[in-house]
């Protein structure tokens, strides 16, 4: 469905994104990486905001830079949009399907409420957009995205920021949509991806450090995860980004631990998860 063949995007001497390839099908595609890897970059070229700097994209067999073509395909969630706090949902839904282009009032209607139903906003149809929780937005920030039913859903980490209940509502709301459309999800929360995604990629400083499946990024940690109590002195020769989570004993700190080479002391090894196989990938590399 989306092809993207070696994407390169400079902003003047920095290089955001570096010979990137991806093939994307009717799926829930996950996107994976730390701050500054170049995610929203490659997001806001998918979304024809942005023009790279060199490389190709088609979707649907349609090339990017048809932008006629293309954009009725596309509904985009970015990472920070404006909404009109004036205006009721029913208001700022019927505004945004006018500039998609749908100009018959009773299909922008019949629409509109049926995406305020899908994403649980009904009763709030004709409540003013500055009385909405931060949860309710991103719902209605789905609801905009999905108008003129887009074969292509890209969505910019839309759960950071959202209480655990509203972030697994959108998440089924995201799962919802991805059954008749290709959804490409970038976050940098592990979990989001587990619960929903069937294939990922991750990106590291501009690369394709990895893509393929759930299990197969799991597999990068393979043999290097650990248990092991640690004192204070042998805990803080870790760096911080090998140790991924800790708990006070008796003795020191129950520590699991990503990191290539066995822990001295004891130690047993242990499966790795979701998280591990990520963080072992991209290791030192993270910025943040
Ligand atoms: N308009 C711009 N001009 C110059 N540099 C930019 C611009 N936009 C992004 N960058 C740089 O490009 C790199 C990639 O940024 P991008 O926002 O795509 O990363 P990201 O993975 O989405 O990060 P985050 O998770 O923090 O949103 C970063 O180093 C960023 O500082």
């Amino acid at each position: 469905m989306i092809e993207i063949r070696n994407l390169t995007k400079s902003y003047k001497k920095h290089t955001a994104l570096q010979d990137v390839s991806l093939d994307i099908k009717q799926e829930m595609f996950g996107l994976l990486g730390p701050n500054g890897a170049g995610k929203t970059t490659l997001m806001r070229i998918l979304a024809t905001l942005l023009t790279p700097t060199k490389g190709s994209v088609r979707m649907g067999g349609i090339d990017l830079a048809d932008a006629e073509q293309i954009r009725p395909i596309i509904g985009y969630l970015p990472q920070y949009f404006h909404l009109y706090p004036q205006l009721t949902a029913l208001e700022f839904l019927d505004y945004v399907a006018v500039m998609k282009g749908m100009n018959r009032p009773s299909e922008r209607r019949e629409q509109i409420l049926y995406l305020l139903e899908q994403v649980n906003l009904t009763d709030k149809a004709r409540a003013k957009i500055r009385t909405f929780s931060g949860g309710m937005k991103q719902r209605l920030g789905i609801a905009q995205a999905l108008l003129g039913d887009p074969r292509v859903l890209i969505v910019d980490e839309p759960t950071a920021g959202l209480d655990p209940e509203e972030r697994v509502r959108f998440r089924n709301l995201l799962n919802q949509s991805s059954l008749s459309r290709t959804v490409l999800l970038s976050t940098h929360i592990v979990a989001d991806i587990e619960s929903s995604c069937s294939r990922v990629a991750v990106l590291s400083r501009g690369q394709v450090a990895f893509a393929g499946s759930l299990t197969e990024l799991q597999a990068c940690a393979e043999g290097k995860v650990w248990e092991a109590e640690l004192g204070e002195r042998e805990f803080a020769a870790y760096k911080p980004h090998e140790i991924v989570s800790a708990r006070r004993t008796g003795h020191g700190m129950l520590c699991r631990i990503v990191s290539e080479s066995r822990p001295a002391g004891d130690s047993i090894p242990v499966r790795p998860t979701l998280e591990d196989g990520y963080l072992a990938l991209i290791g030192g590399d993270r910025r943040d």
